[in-house]
């Protein structure tokens, strides 16, 4: 197959950060995609729907011109965030979900949950309101291996708190694990989760090929081969529960390539070719389109997008870096090949 159409994919978990960073990365994500749902772990972080209000307005504010794009806003949820946040949250039309923090866990996350017993009347006030919440299910908790501490969230956390929420909506964000995917499968159908597309082309062995690399270091970490072959494995089933988010995370080339480098992984720019790469690998391109347009949106309940993209066929370079506001990112396969490339994007 040397072009591929499908439908204009989403993007159900993405950093577009603020500022100059923001104005710097948005075209990448608005050529591809019909909507993402955006992060707030913004500094200071989005804990009223009146923030999330005024960063969806900076957003489309950035908007190329002619461009079609809809932010899809979240609040991030603190120990504090009262039952009247949700409903109003919900009556704003503009918030699509609740993130779920654990404090400490990762990026901008000092303000997360310390507690989630704390929260209890808050998530009961989601569960009505119908308002998901997306989770960054790892424990924080130092004696927990690294590489197991989505693993024992799952334990720990999750599993414990979709019992006593049942009717709660629940986005298990960047699954990485075996158990995550079994989980999930398992799970009532308010259960669903995202997987990015470097999840699904590396294993933690791209960690330290040659050297330290740290432009492949993401929370959760990378795991090894067996759990990336049982991520795609998932991906390419068919089953709606599983669709596409990126977590596209900017951080610049300075804070990356440091002695306490941050975690996030750079990937907007090829988005959706490197899924298509990854899905390509797995012989399974004929199910790219509704893990990546169909399942998120349904899930959401959002109408699916109309428009379409063609994806050629072709190798492309990506740049060595890219301009991020007057510094510098180093994006996902910097100076190396993607093997499919947009063709058409009907913007
Ligand atoms: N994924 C990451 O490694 N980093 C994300 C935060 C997150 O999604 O956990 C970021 O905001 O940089
Ligand atoms: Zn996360
Ligand atoms: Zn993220």
């Amino acid at each position: 197959m040397n072009t591929f159409t499908l439908t204009r994919p989403d993007d159900f978990h993405l950093h577009l950060r603020d500022g100059e960073h923001m104005r710097a990365v948005l075209a990448d994500t608005a050529r591809r995609f019909a909507r993402a749902i955006v992060m707030p772990n913004l500094k200071p972080p989005v804990i009223t729907t009146e923030m999330a209000v005024a960063y969806r307005g900076r957003l489309l504010a950035a908007l190329p011109q002619g461009v079609r794009f809809e932010p899809l806003m979240t609040l991030y949820l603190t120990d504090n965030t009262s039952p009247s946040e949700i409903i109003e949250a919900k009556r704003s039309g503009v918030i699509y979900g609740i993130k779920y923090y654990p404090a400490g866990a990762t990026t901008n996350s000092a303000a997360g949950v310390t507690d989630i017993a704390r929260c209890h009347e808050t998530l009961e006030a989601m569960e009505q309101a119908e308002m998901p919440m997306l989770v960054h299910g790892e424990v924080t908790d130092p004696e927990v291996d690294v590489f197991d501490r989505e693993k024992v969230f799952l334990e720990r956390m999750l599993i414990p708190l979709t019992q006593r929420f049942p009717r709660l909506r629940v986005v298990f964000e960047h699954i990485t694990t075996r158990e995550a995917v079994e989980f999930v499968i398992n799970a009532p159908k308010t259960v669903a989760a995202t997987i990015t597309a470097h999840h699904l082309l590396i294993s933690r062995n791209a960690l330290f090929q040659g050297g330290i690399r740290p432009h492949h270091y993401c929370l959760p970490i990378l795991k090894r081969e067996t759990h990336r072959q049982k991520l795609i494995e998932a991906a390419t089933s068919g089953n709606p529960k599983f669709f596409l988010g990126t977590d596209s995370a900017p951080h610049a080339q300075f804070a990356k390539e440091n002695a306490c480098g941050c975690a996030g992984i750079y990937t907007a720019h090829a988005a959706i070719e490197l899924y298509a790469e990854a899905f390509e690998q797995a012989g399974a391109l004929e199910k790219l389109e509704a893990f990546a347009s169909f399942h998120g949106a349904d899930f959401y309940q959002l109408p699916r997008n109309q428009d379409k993209i063609t994806l050629k066929k072709e190798n492309w370079r990506v740049p060595a870096q890219l301009e991020f506001g007057g510094e510098s990112l180093i994006p996902f396969r910097a100076g190396e090949n993607v093997t499919w490339a947009l063709d058409k994007t009907g913007n």
